[in-house]
C-alpha cells in the first residue's frame, strides 16, 4: 500500500525543491514528514522515535544548505528518515528495511545524498572532519555537518575526532542531537553535563548575549569574522567559571537552541554557515516528538515494530500454541539466576540492556548489572578489571558491534588470560538492519585468538549450560555467541548442566554423509529430518557445540566413518566454523574426503528477513537439503580431496 504523502511534501523531490519553498510554510513540511514518517513505519515497521525527533534538523539542514555539495553525515544513520523521503526516496520509503528495498540507513550506493554509510555509532565527526579536510585539500567549499546524538557521542570515538577537528581549522559543524536518551537511557556523565549546559540560567544569559553580538557583528560586513571572536572571547573569559568542555577541545560551541523551532534553526544554521572551523550547535529535542506514545516511552518506541497508528497497539503474531522464548530473554533470565547465587556475577552491556535483556537483572540488581553507554571498548576493558579482581564478568555485546573492540578482546583479555565470559548477541544474520548489523564475522575474528573458547548453543538449554559452564570455567575467557531471536524450546528452563569445555553432542547417526553444525543452525538440520526420509537419504547429524578447542575424538569418528561431511555456520565462511574444520582435516591426514560448507559468502548481504537472508546465503532449509542431495548423490566418485564452498 502506497502511503500518500501531504500537499506539501508531495512536491518535494529533492532538496532543491524544498529550497523554493518559503521559510513560513517548513512548518508545515515538517508535520507532512513527521505523518508520513508515522504512517509508514506502522505499516511497514522500521526505527521510529528517532527521526521524529530530528525532522526540524532535517528540514533546515537541506534548507539552509547546498546539498547534496554540502555534506550531511549522519551518524548512526536509524534517524536518517527525513532525509532519506527529501532526498528522492519519498516513494520507495515503504520498502525501506525490506530485502530488496531500500536500507535502513544512510548508504552510499542508494543516494548522492548519503554521502557516507553507517549503522554504528559515533562514525559520523571523523568522517565528515576527513572529508573537511580533503575538500581543503582540494580547495573546495563545501560545508560539512556531522549529526550525532547524545548516546553516540558517549564513544570514544566520537571523542577522538573532536581532539582531531577541535586542533584543526576544518571547516565542519557538529550538530549535537541531544534527546537524554539512547535506545534505553543515556548513560554516565556526559548526559548531565548536558542537561546542566542546557538548564543552567548563567550559561544561558550569556549565550543569549554572545547570539546577540553575533547578531549586531554581522552588520559590521567583512571585520565579522574577527569581531566574532573578540566578543565571543571576552566573554568566554567571563565563561570561565562554568568553562565548555567542547570549548575546551577547540570547537566553538554554539547552543542550547530548542532543535524544535524550526525558523530559529534556520536563522541559526544561515548564521553558522558564514563562520568557518570547528564549531558545535548543541540542539535539544525530544525522541519521538509527535507520537505522544512515542515521547512517553522512549525505549519501546525506539524501534517497535508494525503498530495500530490510531490506538498505538504493536502488532504481535498471535499463536496458538506455547512458543520458544528469545534466546534474549534466556540470557537475561539466567543470568539473573546464576547472579542470585554467586554475588561474583556481574552483567555489562554497552547501551543494549533492552535489546540483549540485561535489564531483567538490572531491575533487580542496578549495581551489578551496568549498562556503561555507547562504549564497547570500555565495556571489554572494563570486563577485564572486573575479572583481574576475581569478578565473573558476563560482558553482552551484539556480534557486530564487538568488531570494534577487537583489541580490547585481544589485548586486555586474551593476552592476559583473564576469565571474562562474552555473550555475543545477534550473531549470524541480524534481519532488517542489514550488512552492518550481521554478526558474520565473529567465528572466524574470535576462533584465531588464542586461550580463548569459542562456543555456540544450538537451543535455550545449551545456552544455559554454557552460561553456567563458562562460570565454572575459570582458566581462561569464554565466549558464547547465538542468533536475534527465538530458540526452539517452549520448555527452556531446565536445570543447568556443566558441559565438557570442546565436547560435541552426536544428534543422530547416519550413512554417506555427516553434517557438522555449530549452533542454531543445527536445528534446520533436526527439521528437514522428514524431507531426509522422503528423499531417503539418512545423514548423520553432529552439533559441534564448540569451535575452539574442538571435539577432535568426534572429528576422527567422523572422518573415520564419512567420506562426505556438510559443514553449516550462520557466520562468514571464510575463516569460520567449515574453515576449522577443513584445518583440522589436512592436519590429521583425512585429505581423500569431499566436504561442503554453507554459511555467508564472502560478499556484503543486505537486509531482509532472516530466513530470505538465509536463503540467498545457501543455507535455509532448501540450501541445506540441496546440498546434502547433492553430495550424497556422488558417494563414491571422487578420489581426490574436493572442497566446494557455496
Ligand atoms: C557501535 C554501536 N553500538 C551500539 C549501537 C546500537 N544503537 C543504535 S542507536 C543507539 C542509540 C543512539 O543514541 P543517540 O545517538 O542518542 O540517538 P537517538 O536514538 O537518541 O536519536 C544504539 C545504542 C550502534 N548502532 N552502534
Ligand atoms: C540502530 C541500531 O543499531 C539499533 O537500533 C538496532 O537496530 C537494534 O537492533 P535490535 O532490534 O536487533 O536490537
Ligand atoms: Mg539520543
Amino acid at each position: 500500500m502506497l502511503i500518500q504523502p501531504g500537499e506539501l511534501l508531495a512536491k518535494i523531490d529533492n532538496p532543491a525543491d524544498l529550497r523554493k519553498l518559503p521559510l513560513d510554510k517548513l512548518y508545515q513540511v515538517c508535520e507532512e514528514l513527521r505523518q508520513y514518517i508515522i504512517d509508514n513505519v506502522s505499516i511497514y515497521g522500521g526505527h521510529f522515535g528517532a527521526s521524529l525527533g530530528v525532522t526540524e534538523l532535517s528540514v533546515a539542514m537541506h534548507y539552509v544548505y547546498n546539498t547534496p555539495y554540502d555534506r550531511i553525515v549522519w551518524d548512526v544513520g536509524h534517524q536518517a528518515y527525513n532525509h532519506k523521503i527529501l532526498t528522492g526516496r519519498r516513494d520507495q520509503f515503504h520498502t525501506n528495511r525490506q530485502y530488496g528495498g531500500l536500507s535502513g540507513f544512510p548508504k552510499r550506493d542508494e543516494s548522492e545524498y548519503d554521502t557516507f554509510g553507517v549503522g554504528h555509532s559515533s562514525t559520523s565527526i571523523s568522517a565528515a572532519l576527513g572529508m573537511a579536510i580533503a575538500s581543503k585539500e582540494k580547495g573546495d567549499d563545501r560545508q560539512h555537518i556531522a549529526v550525532i546524538g547524545d548516546g553516540s557521542m558517549t564513544a570514544g570515538m566520537a571523542f577522538e575526532a573532536m581532539n582531531h577537528a577541535g586542533a584543526s581549522d576544518a571547516n565542519i559543524l557538529i550538530i549535537l542531537n541531544d534527546n537524554r536518551m539512547a535506545i534505553d537511557p543515556n548513560q554516565g556523565a556526559l548526559k548531565d553535563y548536558l542537561t546542566d549546559i542546557t538548564t543552567s540560567p548563567f550559561y544561558n544569559k550569556i549565550k543569549d548575549e554572545v547570539w546577540n553580538m553575533l547578531g549586531k557583528v554581522k552588520k559590521i560586513g567583512p571585520h565579522a569574522q574577527q569581531a566574532v571572536s573578540a566578543a565571543e572571547n571576552a566573554l568566554k573569559s567571563a565563561l570561565l567559571e562554568q568553562s565548555n568542555l567542547f570549548e575546551a577541545l577547540g570547537l566553538r560551541y554554539f547552543g542550547p537552541v530548542d532543535g524544535h523551532d524550526i525558523n530559529h534553526l534556520v536563522h541559526v544554521m544561515e548564521d553558522l554557515k558564514k563562520i568557518p572551523g570547528p564549531k558545535i550547535l548543541h540542539a535539544v529535542t525530544v525522541k519521538g516528538k509527535g507520537y505522544a506514545l512515542a515521547e512517553k516511552d522512549q525505549t519501546k518506541w525506539h524501534a517497535p515494530g508494525k503498530f495500530d497508528k490510531l490506538t498505538g497497539e504493536i502488532k504481535k503474531k498471535v499463536f496458538t500454541t506455547p512458543q520458544a522464548p528469545k534466546y534474549q530473554t534466556v540470557f537475561g533470565e539466567t543470568i539473573l539466576e546464576m547472579a542470585r547465587e554467586n554475588e561474583k556475577i556481574m552483567g555489562i552491556t554497552p547501551a543494549m540492556p533492552s535489546g540483549c535483556s540485561l535489564n531483567i537483572m538490572m531491575k533487580e540488581m542496578p549495581d551489578r548489572a551496568i549498562d556503561v553507554g555507547i562504549a564497547e571498548q570500555h565495556a571489554v576493558t572494563f570486563a577485564a578489571g572486573l575479572a583481574a579482581e576475581g569478578m565473573i564478568p558476563f560482558c553482552n555485546i551484539y556480534s557486530s558491534f564487538m568488531q570494534r573492540a577487537y583489541d580490547q578482546v585481544v589485548h586486555d583479555v586474551c593476552i592476559q588470560n583473564l576469565p571474562v565470559i562474552f555473550c555475543l548477541d545477534r550473531a549470524g544474520f541480524a534481519g532488517a538492519d542489514g550488512a552492518t548489523h550481521h554478526g558474520a564475522y565473529d567465528i572466524p575474528f574470535m576462533r584465531c585468538i588464542p586461550n580463548l573458547v569459542v562456543a555456540a548453543p544450538m537451543n535455550e538449554a545449551e545456552l544455559r549450560h554454557m552460561m553456567h559452564t563458562a562460570v565454572k570455567h575459570r582458566t581462561s575467557p569464554f565466549s558464547i555467541r547465538y542468533p536475534r531471536g527465538q530458540g526452539v524450546m517452549p520448555e527452556w528452563k531446565v536445570p543447568m548442566e556443566e558441559i565438557q569445555v570442546g565436547k560435541g553432542r552426536k544428534i543422530k547417526d547416519g550413512e554417506d554423509v555427516a553434517v557438522l553444525t555449530f549452533g542454531h543452525i543445527g536445528n534446520y538440520v533436526v527439521q528437514l529430518s522428514d524431507r531426509f526420509q522422503a528423499e531417503g537419504i539418512n545423514p548423520a547429524h553432529y552439533d559441534m557445540r564448540f569451535v575452539k578447542p574442538i571435539d577432535e575424538e568426534m572429528l576422527h569418528e567422523v572422518f573415520t566413518k564419512f567420506d562426505k561431511v556438510v559443514t553449516i555456520e550462520d557466520g562468514a565462511i571464510m575463516g569460520g566454523f567449515g574453515s576449522a574444520i577443513l584445518e583440522w582435516m589436512m592436519d590429521n591426514g583425512f585429505t581423500n574426503k569431499q566436504i561442503v560448507r554453507l554459511g555467508i559468502p564472502d560478499t556484503i548481504i543486505e537486509q531482509g528477513e532472516q530466513l530470505e537472508l538465509q536463503k540467498e546465503a545457501g543455507f535455509d532449509h532448501d540450501g541445506i537439503l540441496e546440498a546434502i542431495l547433492k553430495l550424497s548423490s556422488n558417494v563414491k566418485s571422487k578420489s581426490k580431496v574436493l572442497v566446494k564452498s557455496k
